[in-house]
């Protein structure tokens, strides 16, 4: 096995990889429409378990770009466990079939295993080994040895941030630390695509923070990733596509106003704003009316707490406009907070039907 060439751009076609495909280079120097080169594309996937009635998967379609990061947002049972597994081939599907990089998961499972990292929603860990210990192991696993497994476990550690958490043993280890020790195992064999399984899902505010710094960072590196979460605002700044899942099936897909347009609604973001002063508060909701010249309902004020919640049509720019706003109308902000609005109720609302 190669060095791990973690500094450098990782998408030189390896030999066991798919070659037919036409790149869009490639296309563009022939004069022709440039094609997309797909990392994962699944084709009417279907799967329904030993026992139950309903499909968890169904004609299942999806096309995700190479590079990419992309977003699967579903409620618990939506199926996305699932498709991920599938994808990883952990679990064979009833019908229909997926494709890494162009190959078949069901024609040749091995290649495509070479091709993937995949971080599980539940992880097992060897909890007696230390970290560095536990990522040594499993680089000697694929043939690493000497200073070079030395070298690429530490890139891995310092690329996680857990650097200086190398003697540290597994046990008592957060969830977002044995997540990122996960994903460091996941990224040993240098694969191309990353399918993370609920990442976001139990970790404090400050690691889904580091989590998407951390996905942003493999994605610069070249690596697509797929990535699920039953909360759209966890994922929705890393994204450049999502899809939603309800009951096995893709009900929208594209980039987030695409999804949000496609619901019949614009994206609208909820600005929560604290102050210093009441007499703040008074003119941030001023200010508010001014900004948005629109109808007093889409603000909510809690005078106690010097808080204002804020509907704004439009997208992070726009929030980043309303505090430019606020700052220059001198209202003291004490903190200042945005999240994606009415796309997330509305998939959810669907959800409980
Ligand atoms: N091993 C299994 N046997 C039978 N049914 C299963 C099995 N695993 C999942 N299911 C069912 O398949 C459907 C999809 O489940 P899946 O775990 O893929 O959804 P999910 O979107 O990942 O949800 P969660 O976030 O709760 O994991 C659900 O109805 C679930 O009950």
């Amino acid at each position: 096995m190669s060095d791990y060439p973690y500094s450098l751009p990782t998408h030189e076609p390896q030999p066991e990889e798919n070659q037919e495909q036409a790149t869009p280079a490639a296309a563009a120097v022939a004069g022709e429409a440039p094609l997309i080169s797909y990392a994962l594309e699944s084709f009417s996937l279907n799967k329904r378990y030993p026992h139950r009635t309903e499909n968890a998967l169904t004609d299942l379609n999806l096309q995700i770009p190479e590079g990419q990061v992309y977003g699967l947002i579903g409620a618990n049972g939506a199926g996305k466990t699932t498709f991920l597994k599938i994808c990883a081939t952990l679990l064979a599907p009833t019908s229909g079939d997926v494709k890494i990089m162009g190959i078949s998961i069901k024609r040749e499972p091995d290649k495509v295993r070479r091709l993937i990292g995949y971080v599980p929603d539940e992880f097992g860990l060897y909890t007696e080994m230390q970290v560095g210990e536990y990522l040594e192991f499993f680089a000697s696993c694929y043939g690493l040895h000497g200073k070079k497994r030395t070298r690429l476990v530490n890139e891995l550690l310092q690329l996680v941030d857990l650097a200086d958490k190398r003697k540290e043993p597994l046990l008592g280890m957060s969830r977002g630390m044995k997540q990122r020790l996960c994903l460091a195992h996941s990224l040993l064999h240098d694969p191309k695509v990353l399918l993370l399984d609920e990442p976001a899902s139990g970790v404090d505010p400050r690691a889904r923070f580091e989590l998407r710094e951390l996905v942003r960072e493999l994605s610069r590196m070249g690596k697509t990733v797929v990535v699920s979460s039953h909360v759209l605002a966890d994922l929705e700044d890393v994204c450049h596509s999502i899809a939603i899942i309800q009951r096995g099936k893709v009900v929208a897909n594209g980039t987030t106003p695409e999804v949000a347009d496609s619901f019949g609604g614009s994206a609208l973001r909820t600005v929560t704003l604290r102050v210093l002063t009441r007499l703040d508060l008074l003119r941030a909701q001023e200010a508010a009316h001014n900004f948005m010249q629109t109808v007093s309902e889409s603000i909510v004020v809690d005078e106690e707490a010097r808080r204002l919640e804020v509907d704004i049509e439009g997208n992070e720019a726009s929030c980043a406009d309303f505090l430019s706003y606020l700052n220059r109308v001198g209202v003291n902000v004490a903190s200042f907070g945005q999240k994606a609005a009415r796309l997330e109720e509305y998939f959810l609302r669907e959800e409980s039907i």
